[in-house]
């Protein structure tokens, strides 16, 4: 597809899009970029644009919370500005043992947990039931690259609508996704409008509560968002963009 060109844009310069869901998640990216974020206004909200150290103009977006609101959000955007990445970043409920509060996750695949349909069978996937897709794969090279940069766990991260608050559903969710490293809620539907523009795409999140039994006051919120924005002092952007032209 062919991107479209705003004219606002420095030409040769590689681009990339970050979309979070809240505010608090914003400002931890930016503070890993350079100072001076500028507001770029959209016909709906606006983007903060802010440049890495490696020389990459990178756009912050508060795209919302929940798949839909990243997915019609995310897609907006995409139809305005060019990009050479799209990355989902924010905050997740890490699977224990292998993403303690505070870990890095690399998404290997993002996977919608929850869209299908409740059978007499138990849970079917829409994939299951003919009729869609529950998954994405991001490029593997890049996932490696952003992963041994940021000392990361990598798996598959899901996406959910509604927080896990039980043991039962945590066991039940590992047992059909056995290398599930996270949960979150935005990174399929940011994946879908990526898609559809022809962007590549990433999931990088951070660790803020383990998945399982609700304890919202044992969510570990300052600690996530101090390693969201460690994450984004360390990406190397501009080798990520080239490696995933190659
Ligand atoms: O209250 C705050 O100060 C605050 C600061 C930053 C972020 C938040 C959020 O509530 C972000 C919601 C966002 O977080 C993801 N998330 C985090 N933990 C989980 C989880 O266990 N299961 C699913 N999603 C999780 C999710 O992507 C939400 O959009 C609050």
């Amino acid at each position: 597809m062919t991107q479209p060109q705003h004219g606002d844009e420095r030409p040769g310069t590689p681009r990339l899009l970050v979309a979070v869901a809240v505010q608090a998640e914003a400002e931890a990216v930016l503070r890993g970029l350079r100072d001076g974020a500028r507001p770029v206004p959209l016909d709906v909200g606006e983007l903060r644009r802010s440049e890495h150290a490696s020389g990459t103009e990178v756009d912050v977006l508060v795209a919302g919370v929940g798949p839909s609101a990243a997915a019609v959000s995310v897609a907006a955007v995409l139809a305005q500005h060019p990009y050479d990445l799209v990355i989902s970043a924010g905050i997740a409920g890490g699977f224990v043992p292998r993403a303690p509060i505070g870990a890095i996750v690399l998404a290997e695949e993002v996977v919608v947990a929850d869209l299908g349909a409740q059978t007499q069978d138990g849970f079917q996937d829409v994939s299951e039931l003919g009729f869609g897709r529950i998954r994405y794969t991001p490029a593997p090279g890049a996932v490696r690259l952003a992963a041994d940069a940021l000392d990361a766990a990598t798996g598959t991260v899901l996406t959910v609508s509604t927080v896990t608050g039980t043991a039962e559903r945590a066991a039940e969710l590992t047992a059909r996704h056995p290398h599930a490293v996270a949960e979150a809620m935005e990174g399929y539907g940011v994946a879908q409008a990526a898609e559809r523009y022809g962007v590549p795409m990433l999931e990088l999140r951070t660790v803020s509560n383990p998945v399982g039994p609700r304890d919202r006051a044992a969510w570990r919120i300052g600690e996530a968002l101090g390693a969201l924005e460690r994450a984004f002092v360390l990406l190397p952007c501009r080798e990520l963009i080239q490696e995933i032209s190659r």
